[in-house]
């Protein structure tokens, strides 16, 4: 079994567990369900740098990242650095995450907020609307098509967008389709942990254009983003660059001042 499996596995369990002591009836209850949510595909067509910020206290490629941040601080602190949107795990056992994280973020910020989880049942996009986020995440490798057609639809009648992640061309070819907002591009394949921006740029050529691309993990420099943009990207999501610093919302900052320079 690779880690992408385990996650899988577990995550099936957590949720039929989640499902059984909250039913949908009572997440649904959450004055955020009914929330004007704010696009993230907008704000990334109108931007110069297209940054996605992401918290991330630990993951299974590095272990611990960082521990010692608050998600209030963080949200602050990326908002303040002008990013267009911020990522955050919810997943608790390989990523020390949580919903809890992501209803913070949404109390601390006005940034459109992602939901990023391994999202495998209609369920957990409910609880997406219900904590805060604006977008949530499909991933093409573990999901089927009709899957990521009946999820994308479901989020589109919460006024949720879609970020569909993929990592090589038979993910890309299945999922394709219009209720998709934003196509990402996941340079690490989370079997193996293995990154490369070849893949990001290998991709782009795929996607239509009427999709706004997105470029996910590895990036630690602008250097990575003057070399993707040319491939049409408009969205870097970044994670652990900016999380393994003492102040990611400062590390963010500087990051986008020396990509405006
Ligand atoms: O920390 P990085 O290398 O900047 O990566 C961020 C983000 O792309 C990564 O966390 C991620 C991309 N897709 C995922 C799916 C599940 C969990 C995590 C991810």
């Amino acid at each position: 079994m690779n880690i992408l499996d385990k996650i899988v596995a577990d995550k099936s369990v957590e949720v039929k567990l989640r499902k059984q002591l909250i039913p949908i009836s009572q997440v649904e209850q959450s004055v955020l369900f009914n929330r004007e949510t704010i696009s993230l595909a907008k704000k990334l067509k109108n931007s110069t740098t297209g940054i996605i910020a992401e918290h991330k206290r630990r993951s299974p490629s590095k272990s611990v990242i960082n521990q010692n941040l608050n998600v209030f601080d963080v949200a602050k602190g990326y908002e303040k650095a002008g990013v267009c949107g911020m990522s955050v795990l919810t997943d608790a056992k390989y990523f020390g995450g949580s919903l809890d994280d992501l209803l913070t973020a949404r109390a601390s910020c006005n940034l459109p907020l992602l939901r990023k989880e391994f999202i495998i049942d209609e369920y957990q996009i409910i609880e997406a609307k219900a904590y805060g986020a604006d977008v949530i995440l499909l991933i093409a490798s573990i999901l089927t098509k009709e899957e990521i057609r009946t999820f994308s639809r479901l989020a589109k009648s919460l006024n949720l967008e879609v970020l569909l992640e993929v990592h090589n061309e038979e993910e890309l070819q299945k999922s394709i389709m219009p209720s998709l907002d934003m196509l990402g591009v996941n340079n690490r394949n989370l079997k193996t942990f293995e990154v490369s921006l070849d893949t990001s740029k290998r991709l782009s050529q795929l996607i239509p254009n009427d999709f706004v691309k997105v470029s996910e993990s590895g990036i630690s420099n602008i250097e990575a983003i003057k070399e993707l943009e040319p491939y049409g990207y408009k969205g870097f999501l970044i994670g652990e660059n900016f999380m393994k610093t003492e102040n990611a919302g400062k590390s963010a900052e500087e990051f986008i001042n020396n990509l405006n320079e």
